[in-house]
């Protein structure tokens, strides 16, 4: 039988990979790391890429086995969740692999201008019903921005028609320079070997959609510094297999 809750926490607590700073905690306390990531925990000068919703990390491990003089970051509010990248990391010596459970919103906290190269959303919630909390709306690309590189790339990739449309929206609206799109990963012709490698990785929530036979969808942008950024103001077509109106006392209608 797997561990439960309890003892994945008590785990995570004593992990040297994992950083646990959810809302309450962080509330106007100082995030001794900040602009030192590669000083005090990497010991390296290597460049950050952050997978954000990152859930059991399969991006974070999978990126960091690839790439060892890179450093990964996955970052993720379920602590259960993140148990799994962490623990296979630590099992496998990924010394370039950490793990951040906090909320999203305030991510700007603990990253400083220009400390991060690149950014994964891996199945993000599609969030249909409010703008400010989808991954890619602009109220979060503010805040990339106080820590991503100028021109850093994003990776967006998804089940979600929903937030694939709203994304390319946000991307043209505000002229942000697209380096690649696919609305159908697995079968897109012409990519090359490393590429092939890096978007076959699959997370758990991927493998959820694709056995119930929706296509994968991809695209990275970069997200220049200069230029106010605008909300693309358009109707988008829901995605029907996921329920709308969210009912947290009933699992039968409660999507993801
Ligand atoms: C649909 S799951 C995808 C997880 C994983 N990337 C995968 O593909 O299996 C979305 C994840 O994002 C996390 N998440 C969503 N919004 C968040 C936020 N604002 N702050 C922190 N984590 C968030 C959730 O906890 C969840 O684990």
């Amino acid at each position: 039988m797997g561990k439960g809750k309890l003892a994945k926490f008590a785990d995570m607590e004593r992990y040297e990979n994992v950083f646990q700073y959810p809302f309450s905690v962080a509330d106007n306390v100082p995030f001794d790391m900040k602009g030192r990531w590669r000083e005090i925990y990497f010991k390296n000068d290597n460049p950050i890429v952050l997978e954000l919703g990152c859930g059991k990390g399969e991006y974070t491990v999978g990126l960091a086995k690839m790439f060892p003089n890179v450093n990964f970051i996955g970052v993720d509010i379920k602590g259960a969740r993140m148990w799994t990248g962490a623990t296979q990391a630590l099992g496998e010596g990924l010394k370039n692999v950490a793990f951040l459970r906090t909320n999203i919103e305030i991510i700007d906290r603990f990253f400083a201008e220009d400390e991060v190269q690149e950014i994964w959303l891996t199945f993000s919630d599609p969030q249909m019903k409010n703008p400010r909390k989808r991954l890619t709306s602009t109220y979060f690309m503010e805040r990339y921005r106080r820590f991503l590189q100028d021109g850093g790339t994003i990776h967006l990739k998804t089940d979600s028609n929903f937030l694939f449309t709203y994304t390319t929206y946000m991307q043209q609206r505000n002229n942000l320079p697209l380096l690649f799109r696919t609305e159908d990963l697995y079968h897109t012709e012409g990519l090359d070997a490393q590429t092939n490698e890096i978007l076959g990785i699959q997370t758990y929530y991927e493998s959820m959609w694709i056995e119930r036979g929706l296509n994968i969808k991809y695209m990275k942008f970069a997200l220049p510094h200069d230029g106010e950024l605008y909300e693309p103001e358009v109707e988008i077509p829901l995605d029907e297999y996921r329920s709308y109106h969210r009912d947290k006392r009933s699992s039968k209608t409660t999507a993801v």
